[in-house]
């Protein structure tokens, strides 16, 4: 007692006073996190703090005491669920942050172990709740969680409504007992559903999919619980009774699995340090291909005599540790919710957040794609946050934290008209949860972003044509009016016009004004001129390749006008099939729904652009300004098309010629290429194993024709053709 007291006074009342506080909010949120599910921080953010506690306690060890939320696994807490005692403690793990932290643990682990010969085990860390399975004589007969560790919650009911976890243990040589370790999940596609379920039915979201893993088993009715789609991976063994000879880890793997137990795909031994970093570097890079989320990997020591050599400390084993990557999940403020008004006038609300570093990068903006996803994500302005960014998908709202409100939150309500242009917003159609707004031909917002788009690598490609080009094209400050109001004189735009542009400098992920880092200030620039007023560069190489762009092929241009449906793949396939913007403009609704790669919504959209006496006019235009607006081989055919008026099936494989080099055959003569055999067919073209179009054709008495009538047809023509054709019906 004496020298307890002699250490204690060791240590600065200040560093006494800081270890007590850190201690205390560590084991808050270790309770709003494991027995409330509902977390006000982030991961990062909690193990940022348990990492200064642990560096307060290296530097003062006598703060190191037992009851420190270091040397546990959780606080000790009462909840609605009857306790249940492990027979053999579940632990957590170290963490490392860096492949120097990894280094020293597996340079710990040789020296420990004094043998060369040792392997390491790389498993994924599973994010999700950690689940202890008795099992008894094969029977499945305790779940419970971790809790302090010794002593956890009885979630039996629950577990047994998860299809994955087997009731029975299968095989002949099951134990008399055993416990068996793992992670429940919940998957992240399922995530967004289950919160708009609870917001509709007046509940709380939940902040991520971990925290819905955790309150899908621990709440009290299993009925509930087997209506939600958890899975679980298992990752390791508590108690054996009645079984002997494990040697490695990853054997007992095996033999888990051929009891039935979902063990996970990716586990991997390796020999050596290297071999762990292959495997931290792949899964790090491909973290999303993964059926759950993870947030780190596990290494383990496989050799289950050596992991016994080594042992554990109160809180972890030595023989693993947890290597954790850059999380994905923060948590910030949302500070606004925004609407941005898209290529097709579809007015989507997005998040303005408090700027975040997240997955490498700084994000102040969040998709949330309409309104009423923002209703089902129940988060109001004012909310702190989840936000996620996983890889290069783009940044999303998880949900909020609830118990973080403090009354000052508002909701969202979408506005009636456009922020850009005041047109009132209005749906497509009758029941689409989209709005738009109508004014498609000039509202800036949405030219801005189809001359963007227009500009882009898949359709004009025109260099130095960026989004701030775009924008000072379309809503300038100077001059009042836009040089262009929409696309038609794009191409007759002239240096003269672009010098005097004033204009905001936007920013192409929000559309808002990019802004001063030092005052704060909107951007504003002449954006074409320098300072003497003189063409900048960037403007005369723009309208150079404006200029160049007129030479582009058809389906490119297609591409540009930004047609509804009309990507580069429907793009191309009308001007494969049509060559030229006329052909496209007078072909028939039906003949467009039957070209191939085309089909009745791209028909319709095509025939509803064309009705636009605006476009007819930049078609007029753009054509004036000496854009080609054909492809090679338009003009000659027009004149002989001997194949004009049929309509021909190509089946099978030919000796001569490739599907698409067959149909090209066959429409640069006139002919119509369709996928299906109707009375309507004229020939079927049959190669080797043609299917069931062969048998139709024969069922509907069209002519069938083999490669050699193929060829016939081509060079002579139909009548010529039709008397090699196979008599039809035979
Ligand atoms: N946000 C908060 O307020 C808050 C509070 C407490 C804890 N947490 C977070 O909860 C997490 C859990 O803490 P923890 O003590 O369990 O530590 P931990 O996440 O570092 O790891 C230990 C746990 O990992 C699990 N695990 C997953 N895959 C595994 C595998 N393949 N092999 C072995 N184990 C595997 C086990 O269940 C084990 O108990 C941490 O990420 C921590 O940041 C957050
Ligand atoms: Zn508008």
């Amino acid at each position: 007692m004496a020298g307890d007291r002699q250490a204690e006074t060791t240590v600065p009342t200040e560093a006494r006073e800081q270890h007590a506080q850190l201690a205390e909010q560590i084991e808050e949120h270790r309770f709003r996190y494991y027995v409330k599910d509902a977390p006000v921080i982030s991961d990062a953010e909690f193990d940022t703090l348990l990492r200064s506690l642990e560096a307060l306690e290296d530097e003062y060890p006598e703060l190191r005491t037992p009851d420190s939320p270091t040397q546990k696994v959780a606080v000790e807490f009462e909840t609605d669920l009857a306790e249940v005692e492990h027979r053999q403690r579940m632990l957590s793990l170290d963490n490392v942050f860096d492949d120097a932290g990894l280094a020293a643990w597996a340079e710990r682990v040789a020296k420990d172990v004094g043998t060369s010969g040792h392997h390491l085990l790389c498993e994924l860390k599973v994010d999700g709740l950690a689940v202890n399975l008795t099992y008894e004589n094969g029977r499945l007969t305790r779940a419970a969680t971790r809790g302090t560790g010794r002593i956890g919650e009885d979630i039996t009911p629950n577990v047994m409504t998860i299809a994955e976890i087997p009731h029975r243990l299968k095989g002949d040589r099951v134990p008399q007992l055993v416990e068996i370790r793992g992670e429940v999940y919940f998957p992240m596609e399922a995530f967004e559903d289950l919160n708009a379920r609870r917001v509709a039915a007046g509940e709380k979201p939940y902040a991520n999919p971990r925290n819905s893993a955790s309150g899908s088993l621990r709440q009290k009715d299993p009925r509930v619980t087997a209506t939600l789609p958890l899975h679980m991976v298992v990752h390791g063994i508590g108690a054996l009774e009645g079984f002997e000879g494990l040697t490695r880890l990853s054997q007992a793997y095996d033999l888990l699995k051929s009891w039935g137990l979902p063990t996970s795909r990716h586990n991997k031994v390796v020999d050596g340090l290297d071999g762990v970093r292959e495997f931290i570097a792949y899964y790090g890079e491909n973290r999303h291909s993964v059926e759950h989320e993870i947030d780190g990997v596990v290494v383990k020591l496989d050799e289950i005599p050596l992991q016994g050599r080594l042992g554990s400390t109160s809180r972890a084993p030595r023989w693993a540790i947890a290597y954790k990557y850059a999380p994905e999940e923060v948590n910030t403020k949302l500070v606004n919710i925004r609407v941005g008004v898209g290529r097709t006038g579809r007015v989507t609300p997005y998040a303005q957040v408090e700027p975040v570093t997240v997955a490498g990068s700084e994000v102040e903006f969040a998709t949330l794609h309409n309104q009423d996803v923002v209703k089902a994500k129940g988060v109001l302005i004012g909310d702190t946050v989840v936000l996620r960014k996983a890889g290069d998908v783009i940044p999303e709202i998880l949900g909020p934290v609830v118990d973080l409100r403090d009354g000052s939150e508002r909701e969202f309500v979408m506005p009636s008209e456009c922020p850009e242009c005041g047109t009132p917003l209005a749906p497509a159609k009758e029941g689409d949860v989209d709005l738009r707004c109508p004014n498609a031909r000039s509202c800036p917002a949405q030219l801005r972003e189809r001359l963007f788009y227009l500009a882009g690598r898949k359709s004009l490609d025109i260099e130095h044509f960026g989004y701030v080009a775009a924008a000072a094209l379309t809503k300038p400050l100077e001059p009042t009016e836009p040089p262009l109001g929409d696309e038609g004189d794009l191409f007759d735009l002239t240096i003269e016009q672009l010098l005097p542009i004033k204009a905001y400098v936007l920013d192409q992920d929000s559309g808002l004004p990019k802004r001063d880092p030092k005052t704060g200030e909107e951007k504003v620039a002449t954006v074409f001129a320098n300072q003497q007023g003189e063409p900048r560069k960037n403007a005369l190489a723009m309208l150079e390749n404006i200029a160049a762009a007129k030479e582009r092929p058809l389906a490119r241009i297609l591409t540009g006008l930004s047609i509804r449906h009309v990507g580069p793949v429907a793009a191309e396939a009308l001007a494969r099939a049509f060559r030229s913007i006329d052909r496209i403009d007078r072909a028939s609704e039906e003949e467009l729904k039957d070209t191939d790669g085309v089909g009745p919504i791209v028909a319709a959209a095509v025939k509803q652009w064309f009705a636009e006496d605006w476009h007819r006019e930049i078609i007029r235009k753009w054509k004036a300004a000496g854009v080609r607006m054909e492809d090679e081989g338009a003009g000659e055919e027009e004149g002989s098309r001997p194949l004009e008026g049929l309509t021909v099936v190509v089946t099978g494989t030919l000796e001569h010629f490739t599907r698409d080099g067959a149909k090209d055959a066959l429409q640069s003569q006139g002919a119509k290429v369709t996928g299906s055999v109707s009375k309507k067919t004229s020939f079927v073209v049959v190669g080797d194993n043609p299917g069931s179009k062969y048998d139709k054709a024969m069922q509907l008495k069209v002519p069938v024709l083999n490669e050699d009538g193929f060829g016939v047809l081509l060079e002579e023509g139909p009548e010529a053709a039709a008397e090699v054709a196979l008599p039809a019906g035979e």
